[in-house]
């Protein structure tokens, strides 16, 4: 092409004006020729458009002589305003760098495209060049790869300064990658989650000329461009990824030191990149989405508050609370628990509800407002609560459903719904017509409100006491029975009962957050499950009837029964979506105390966003029953699917599995200041797609947790040194269980991989393991409370001295344990016995299973006595998913990873019919039956 001198001087001349008036003009007006004329300039603005294309094509006609534009000789003054162009390094091919992208610059800043067409036009009737090199030709290139750059662009910032940095951590689009990408950058879809237009102006530079201008409005990414101007464009593509991250570092920390904004931008990166990677499947980004946003909240006092907002793009703040003591519970428990000396063991499964209540003849006595001491572990009497199952006179009325009746009030708002035929992915249900359907079984006129009753009889029948008829628009009524025993349905098949019961109990150290700071939660805020259907349905029903309520799911069958309320599996009526719904009575729990445990429950579950924690879908009140509708796991629980095992235990890998996934919802937990406390895998819960569920909030503590971030010095646990004959490569058993097995006899012996690869593999890690790390472990948070299940009780706990986040890590252990072995390692004839081990007795392993080196290792590390000096007390999930039990598992893409088995699928059609044929029929709460009867205990 050639030179600039004639129409681009007049071209430049409307460009400097046009760049005054806006932005876009500076842009433009980064194609200029080197050769500018003053006095056209003046002309410019005298001329003529007619005179302009003259002028034009002149230009073009010298221009196609000259050479093309070197960029080291445009004026400073220029550089400045030709940053923009940078944006457009990308080209295609066989169009010249310079000259292609000043002229058509030039020619659309100035809005004589068409003229210069006109030009081509007229230059090519004349010229007896090939069409190929015609100014026509060559105008027609410039437009093209005008299309191409814009598409391109991105690529522009990437080369960037000399100050670049090394590691690229800004979440991307339209970016090659490089080696580094795929392990330290998030998935491109993050973007939309944790990125502001501010903070990510390569993306915004990449999308749209729009994008481009706004981030270049960003006074930090000016010198940026500059710099990719000047930057050979050979370097470019390589370059892309490394200095990808310095806009953002620049635009956060302008005052900072290029080391200082190193640190914390590679912080994001090291918290996020081996598990946020990669995200193949939109399961997998589902993940990243959630967890990258934490990692961007090095500075905040209040990470976790941060952390959550992000995380669920929530814009209220107060939807999180933390307590100033840095506890939960207790708002309405009894300042004191005191425990009898005696233990009731429990007979039944583990996880039958077994209480440490408060009473009067308890013996540990505490003082108000002081710290619970407990010297001895013997003291602990659980008390097996019984069962009831309440009736509760419910006097509904189905019209109500779809009336603005006082029963049903739903806390959360509703959604827009377009589809009216959906498939669900995941439970695979069909959304169908839901309006025709809602109306089939959720009358919404006619019918008045209904008042409810509560009455309490005992009751011994054991299963679901469906005593429903179905009428529309008449009243209904709801017998709660209390029942005493036989209660507990959960069908276990021949399987022995779960022993472990959890405590309960609250010293006054605790506190329970203020409901209403978490008012403003949507449970529907979780953009990254925009696809689930469930959430459609959710939302439709929503949007129909304009609130939520029980009316709207037919209870199909009973689930199970905890401290607090029963578990219903349910479906919302018209969509066979199947859902859990766990249901409260508040007078019950009014009465019993727990109110703060189920208000403590219900606030976790809000703010909850991860793949393997619940989802909240809804939360109502109905007759003074609390509802939380959740994801339904039709898969049961790891206590009942590890009895199903050869053995009653898992194989290792099966093991290693689930304890990762666990893993990381622990870790999600504490990032967001929760302390679970409660871990056993009857609290697990195996999903439809094989993957677990953390449930059973109510006796988690809420608490602040202040992340750090930790130099790689410090945080790289180097493997341990063993020496032996297992050390050798001629060590290929999965489970060998020589002590001086090197990590490597474990699973990656299996398949010979290249030295090539093992090395590339090395390099990777070590350079993970380098990278600063984000430990955001709530290591400050203490409490007094006794609670727990007995097996799995921490000795801090069990001795009353105070406990913090490191219980997780002892019931972590003890949960590895059980998968493994089949039992937990300190279970005693009794539940004194069973403390007393714990605190005293010191850790065995049994011959048989055979179980690894490294699992046993892990095992020891997590079943230190002193919490200081147990694995995951200091850096928390971070150090111990460095442990060589878990060499070789892809944290990131653990979710996409095949489960080692894969439950019974979900048809709630069946268990209707199953419902049915025993002669009773489902619960439909919004049919308008006489009686709904329903357990409730
Ligand atoms: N989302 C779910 N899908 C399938 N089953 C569930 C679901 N949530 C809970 N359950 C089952 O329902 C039963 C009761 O659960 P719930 O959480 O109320 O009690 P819990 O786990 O015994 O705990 P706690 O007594 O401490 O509250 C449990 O056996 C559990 O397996």
């Amino acid at each position: 092409m050639g030179s600039f001198s004639g129409t681009c001087e007049i071209t430049e001349a409307k460009d400097e004006m046009t760049s005054v008036q806006n932005s876009k003009g500076k842009y433009q007006t980064a194609a200029h020729g080197r050769s500018r004329k003053p006095p056209l300039l003046k002309l410019g603005y005298d001329y003529s458009l007619e005179a302009d294309i003259n002028k034009l094509f002149e230009a073009i006609s010298i221009k196609s002589s000259s050479k093309s534009l070197d960029l080291s000789d445009i004026p400073s003054r220029k550089n400045a305003l030709k940053k923009p162009v940078g944006v457009g390094v990308p080209r295609s091919p066989g169009i010249g760098f310079s000259e292609s992208v000043s002229l058509k610059q030039a020619l659309r800043r100035q809005c004589i495209s068409q003229a210069s067409e006109l030009a081509a036009m007229k230059r090519l009737s004349k010229s007896t060049c090939s069409p190929r090199d015609s100014e026509a030709g060559k105008i027609a290139n410039l437009y093209r790869s005008s299309v191409v750059e814009t598409g391109e662009s991105s690529g522009a910032l990437n080369e960037v300064n000399g100050r670049g940095l090394e590691i690229s951590l800004v979440p991307e689009e339209g970016t090659s990658s490089s080696t580094e990408k795929p392990m330290y950058l998030p998935a491109p879809k993050m973007k939309s989650y944790s990125q502001s237009a501010h903070s990510s102006p390569r993306f915004a530079l990449a999308t749209t000329e729009k994008g481009t201008e706004s981030a270049l409005v960003n006074n930090e990414i000016v010198p940026v461009a500059t710099e990719v101007w000047n930057q050979p464009s050979k370097s470019e593509s390589s370059q892309e990824t490394k200095h990808a991250v310095v806009p953002t570092l620049s635009s956060h920390n302008s005052g900072d030191s290029v080391l200082e904004s190193k640190m914390k931008s590679t912080s994001r990166s090291a918290h996020s990149s081996p598990r946020f990677a990669l995200a193949p499947t939109e399961k997998c980004a589902s993940l990243i989405k959630t967890e990258k946003p934490m990692s961007t909240e090095v500075r905040s006092q209040t990470p976790n508050l941060e952390l959550l907002k992000k995380a669920k793009h929530v814009g209220d703040s107060s939807l999180l609370h933390h307590s100033t003591d840095g506890s939960l519970a207790s708002g309405n428990n009894p300042a004191s628990m005191k425990l009898s000396s005696k233990v009731s063991a429990p007979k039944l499964r583990r996880k039958g509800k077994l209480q440490t209540v408060s009473s009067s003849s308890t013996a540990i006595k505490t003082n108000k407002g002081s710290k619970l001491t407990r010297k001895t572990p013997h003291l602990v009497k659980p008390v097996i609560r019984n069962k009831q199952i309440v009736k509760k006179n419910l006097k509904q009325d189905s019209a109500s459903v779809g009336s603005t009746s006082n029963i049903n009030k739903e806390i959360t708002s509703g959604l827009d719904l377009s589809n009216s035929q959906l498939l669900c992915q995941r439970c695979r249900c069909t959304l169908t017509d839901a309006e025709n359907e809602s109306n089939k079984v959720s009358p919404t006129s006619n019918c008045a409100s209904g008042s409810a009753e509560v009455s309490s009889s005992n009751m011994n029948s054991g299963g679901n006491k469906v005593g429903f008829a179905s009428n529309n628009c008449s009243k209904s009524r709801a017998v709660v029975e209390k029942t005493n025993k036989n209660s507990k349905t959960r069908e276990k098949g021949d399987f022995s009962q779960s022993s472990k019961s959890s405590l309960g109990e609250y010293s006054t150290s605790t506190s329970i957050s203020d409901e209403s700071n978490l008012s403003g939660s949507s449970c529907g805020n979780r953009p990254h499950m925009s696809k689930d259907l469930r959430w459609e349905a959710i939302r439709h029903v929503r949007k129909q009837h304009g609130f939520l309520g029980l009316g709207h799911f037919n209870l199909l069958k009973k689930l199970g029964s905890g401290d607090i309320g029963t578990v219903y599996l349910a479906e919302l009526i018209g969509t066979n979506c199947p859902f859990a719904i766990k249901v409260m009575d508040n007078e019950f729990l009014a009465r019993r105390k727990k109110m703060p445990r189920a208000q403590a429950e219900r606030e976790i579950l809000r703010i909850l966003d991860h793949p393997f924690l619940p989802t909240l879908y809804g939360q109502f009140t109905s007759d003074n029953l609390s509802c939380l509708v959740m994801e339904y796991c039709p898969g049961g629980d790891l206590h009942v699917l590890r009895q199903k095992q050869n053995g009653r235990y898992f194989p290792e890998q099966a093991a290693r599995f689930y304890v990762a996934e666990v893993l990381l919802a622990l870790e999600y937990l504490h990032m967001l200041g929760v302390i679970y406390r409660d871990l056993k895998p009857e609290n697990i819960l195996v999903r439809e797609d094989g993957h677990i569920m953390l449930t059973d909030f109510d006796l988690s503590l809420r608490c602040t947790v202040s992340p750090t971030l930790l130099q790689s010095s410090s945080v790289i646990m180097e493997p341990p040194k063993m020496s032996g004959p297992c050390t050798g490569s001629s060590c290929i058993d999965p489970l060998c269980i020589e002590p001086s097995c090197q990590v490597a006899c474990f699973s990656p012996r299996i398949l010979p991989a290249s030295a090539k690869a093992k090395k590339l593999k090395a390099e990777l890690a070590a350079q993970v393991r380098s990278l600063p790390q984000l430990v955001a472990e709530p290591t400050d948070a203490r409490s007094n409370s006794f609670v727990g299940t007995h097996e799995y009780l921490a000795p801090e706990i069990i001795k009353g001295e105070g406990h913090g986040s490191a219980v997780d890590w002892w019931t972590f252990g003890i949960f590895l344990y059980e998968l493994l072995y089949g039992r937990t390692p300190f279970k005693g004839a009794g539940n004194d016995e069973t403390l007393a081990n714990v605190v005293l007795q010191s850790l065995k392993f049994p011959d048989s299973p055979l179980v690894s080196f490294q699992a046993r290792d892990l095992i020891r590390a997590l079943l230190v006595k002193d919490p200081e000096s147990r694995l995951g007390s200091e850096r928390g999930a971070a150090e111990i998913k460095q442990h060589p039990f878990f060499d070789g598992l892809n944290w990131a893409l653990i979710r996409c990873a095949i489960p080692p088995q894969l439950p019974e699928l979900c048809d709630v059609g069946s268990v209707k019919v199953a419902s049915l044929e025993k002669g009773k029929k489902y619960l439909e709460y919004g049919a308008a039956g006489d009686h709904l009867e329903f357990e409730l205990f």
